[in-house]
């Protein structure tokens, strides 16, 4: 009882105190080796989450990367089975190229990535399917390029990475450079969008292949916009081109000088292509023959243009299909790089052509045969030619063009736009009958 009593209510105070003391140290003790287990715990627990967190970071970051359009072991086996050319072994045209085609996705792109697979050489395409019009006419070709074998890379030809990575992946035999802001007038609204893809993508571009082992030939997209005011007709490669009227022309201009310079210090194979106003199934909506047929159709208005003193604006509108031979009889002449190593080892070809049609029609004219092809006429609004880039016409010598690449445009404006009304009425699910016609 005492004990009890004792234990309960100790007589002793200097004891109770010990007592308490010692308890208390207990209880402070137990207290603290819990209050370190806690903090043990705790630490190991911010340590845990830490890592988990870092985990997750890595995975996300791994997961974006892998979720990015490029790399990889899959990615990679698609590029080599896309690159490879299929030429039946022995045949007459040689092994077969491996060409890099850049704007794979774009109007004249798509038409030449499909020539060159259908005839058996290996095509990787490069697009970056910008919204400059809509990317879903470039989704759709890229599915057409896709049930052809054609791989088509989303990437932009500013990205050196991918670029070197897609040299290291293929040793691709000739780049074939489309990728570009196209486009006269919009160079007033967007300047920069020039510079990056036709100044400083076409630098990136020329980094990638003078740095390849084996250095590939180039051929690329210039146009005829680069003889600007000249105003002697025809347009022959040798005419001044140091007029241009648009930022578009300029920047066009400017990559004739600049594959020049890679050319000369690289050995670099170059060729540039000029184009005229080139037009066909698939073409860009934001080309007056493509957006007039809209219009037509929809029962809108269509602006046209007209020079000074009432006189018509005439283009050397070229079809599709002679461009693509064009392109495709540069590719098979353009003669090998001779760089290595970002070193020149002797001069390499450096070549320009004009690719027209040798036959100018005027705009009224060009509208004339669309109303006749859509059988619907046109509410035309027409209004003198505003300061925004357009020259009054382009007319292509292209004696050069046939003489090296036996090239020789098939196809007049008339057929060729009925060509095209033909896909665009079937692209857009138009019937003959329907309301809209
Ligand atoms: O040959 C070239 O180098 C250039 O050809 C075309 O440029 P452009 O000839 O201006 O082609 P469109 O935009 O289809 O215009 C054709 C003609 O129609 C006229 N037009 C255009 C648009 C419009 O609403 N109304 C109109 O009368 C233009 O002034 C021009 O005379 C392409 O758009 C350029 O990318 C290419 O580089």
């Amino acid at each position: 009882m005492r004990v009890l009593e004792d234990d309960l209510f100790p007589s002793t105070p200097g004891k109770v105190k010990i007592e308490r003391a010692g308890s208390m140290n207990r209880q402070l003790h137990r207290c603290f080796a819990s209050t370190s287990t806690m903090f043990l715990w705790a630490l190991f627990l911010v340590a845990m989450t830490a890592s988990y967190l870092s985990f997750q970071s890595f995975v996300d970051t791994s997961s974006k990367y892998f979720a990015a359009s490029w790399g990889g072991l899959h990615w990679e086996r698609q590029i080599r089975a896309s690159a490879a050319p299929r030429r039946p072994p022995g045949s007459a045209d040689g092994a077969g190229m491996s060409v890099l085609v850049t704007g794979a996705a774009g109007f004249v792109g798509t038409h030449c990535s499909l020539a060159l697979r259908k005839r058996g050489d290996g095509v990787v395409g490069i697009d970056n399917f910008n919204s400059y019009y809509d990317p879903s006419l470039k989704k759709a070709r890229r599915s057409l390029l896709a049930s052809h074998g054609v791989f088509v890379v989303e990437g932009d030809i500013n990205d050196g990475r991918l670029l070197a990575k897609l040299f290291d992946v293929v040793p691709f035999t000739h780049v074939l450079h489309l990728a570009a802001q196209a486009g006269v007038r919009y160079a007033m609204e967007n300047p920069t969008s020039y510079v990056h893809s036709n100044i400083a993508g076409l630098v990136t571009l020329l980094e990638a292949c003078k740095d390849a082992d084996p250095q590939p030939a180039i051929v690329w997209a210039s146009s005829s916009s680069v003889y600007g005011l000249n105003d002697k007709v025809p347009f022959s490669e040798r005419d001044r081109t140091d007029q241009p009227a648009s930022l578009y022309a300029a920047t066009k201009k400017a990559g004739e000088e600049i594959t020049h310079t890679y050319n000369h210090i690289y050995g670099l194979s170059i060729t540039g292509l000029r184009f005229f106003t080139v037009y066909g199934p698939w073409g860009r909506p934001d080309m007056a023959y493509f957006s007039f047929t809209r219009n037509i159709l929809q029962g809108k208005p269509i602006t046209v243009y007209r020079g000074k003193n009432h006189v018509d604006l005439a283009r050397d509108f070229t079809y599709i299909d002679d461009i693509v031979k064009g392109c495709l009889g540069s590719l098979d002449t353009a003669g090998k790089s001779t760089g290595t190593g970002g070193k020149n080892r002797g001069p390499a070809p450096y070549r320009i052509f004009n690719l027209g049609n040798t036959s100018p029609v005027t705009v009224p004219n060009l509208v004339s045969i669309l109303e006749k092809h859509l059988r619907v006429k046109a509410k035309k609004n027409v209004i003198e030619m505003p300061g925004n880039g357009d020259v009054p016409f382009t007319h292509a010598n292209i004696s050069l063009a046939r003489q090296q690449l036996g090239y020789k445009p098939t196809t007049n404006l008339d057929v060729g736009l009925k060509k095209f009304v033909k896909w665009y009425l079937s692209y857009y699910g138009y019937t003959r009958g329907s309301k809209n016609l």
